[in-house]
């Protein structure tokens, strides 16, 4: 298995909030997303790309994943943003409104050229109808290894504003959306985000939200404000039952008797040795994020 890298928790930052920046150093969320697309206004993109590539070449937000979300490529300002983000070497670039696989067809190897290192990943919003249309297409860019794709993350804000869908408690309108996503994103062995919550205060319907996007396979949520890590990163980790019976379903199949069998019964239930792969994942995703104290 290859080694698992919690996303519970992923917030955004406006690039032009200074504050933001630096508070970020001391928010237990396990990724920043830089913002320099929606957060930020047209007349200080340029301040803020500035102030991003600084902010992540000085680092200090280890053991958070960094990543700097630049404008679209088609707009006056993304390609400056994707030339400054290669060279501060985040660990990956966020690539927002892609519709179509080829946006991200030889990112790797326009990176590479722009200096950004092997470890800086692309990130692609799903965010609009192509996209969602589109999203196997856009999944399988992960097959040619020079998109550096490996993580898809929803932006349920731009889904409403192009559909006219709303929010409403339970998200039904965008269940199919999200739902052929998640599946977009696992045919392909991508990680996948769910979208942010906008009511900042309401920690009851943000918490019920984030369950039903666990319940759904997200591998974590996005979050605009530090209010809400805390229940982003209890949510989305296994809980300590889970984990529990994770270790009982191993220990299980390695025992010598259980050695030949395909399935077996353990505790009243039927476990078969893909409940045992399950059950692997859980485990180690538990002592990643143990590992980060
Ligand atoms: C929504 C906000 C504008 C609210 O800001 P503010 O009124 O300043 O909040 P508070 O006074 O409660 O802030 C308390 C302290 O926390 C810091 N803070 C606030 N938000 C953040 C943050 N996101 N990251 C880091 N730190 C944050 C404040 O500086 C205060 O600190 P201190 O001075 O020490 O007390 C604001 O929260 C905000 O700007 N949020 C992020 C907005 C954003 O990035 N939006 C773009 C992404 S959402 C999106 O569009 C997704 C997708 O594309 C889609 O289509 O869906
Ligand atoms: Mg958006």
């Amino acid at each position: 298995m290859t080694a698992i890298r919690p996303r519970r928790s992923v917030l955004y930052m406006p690039g032009s909030n200074a504050r933001a920046l630096e508070k970020a150093r001391t928010l237990p969320c396990d990724a920043l997303i830089l913002d320099l697309e929606d957060a930020v206004a047209p007349d200080v993109k340029e301040a803020a790309r500035e102030a991003v590539c600084a902010a992540v070449r000085a680092g200090g937000y280890a053991p958070r994943e960094v990543v700097i979300r630049v404008n679209g490529l088609d707009t006056p300002w993304g390609e400056a943003d994707l030339a400054a983000a290669a060279g501060a070497a985040p660990d990956a670039i966020l690539i927002p409104k892609v519709s179509h696989p080829d946006t991200l067809v030889s990112l790797g190897a326009r990176l590479r050229r722009l200096g950004a290192p092997e470890r800086t990943r692309v990130w692609a919003m799903i965010e609009t109808p192509l996209a969602i249309l589109r999203a196997e297409a856009i999944a399988s860019a992960a097959h040619d290894v020079d998109t550096r794709l490996s993580c898809l993350v929803m932006g349920t804000n731009d889904l409403a504003k192009e559909t006219r869908a709303r929010f409403v408690p339970g998200r039904a309108p965008m269940l199919p959306w999200l739902a052929t996503a998640i599946l977009a994103a696992r045919a392909y062995g991508l990680d996948i985000l769910d979208g942010v919550y906008n009511a900042l205060s309401d920690e009851r319907s943000f918490r019920a939200e984030c369950e039903a996007g666990r319940d759904l396979g997200f591998d974590g949520k996005t979050l605009i404000h530090p209010n809400q890590v805390a229940a982003a990163n209890e949510t989305f980790a296994p809980a300590p039952d889970e984990v529990e019976h994770g270790r009982a379903i191993i220990a299980a199949f390695e025992k010598p008797e259980n050695a030949a069998k395909g399935a077996i019964s353990l505790d009243g239930r039927m476990v078969e040795r893909l409940h045992a792969e399950m059950a692997r994942r859980t485990v180690a995703l538990a002592d990643a994020i143990a590992a980060r104290g």
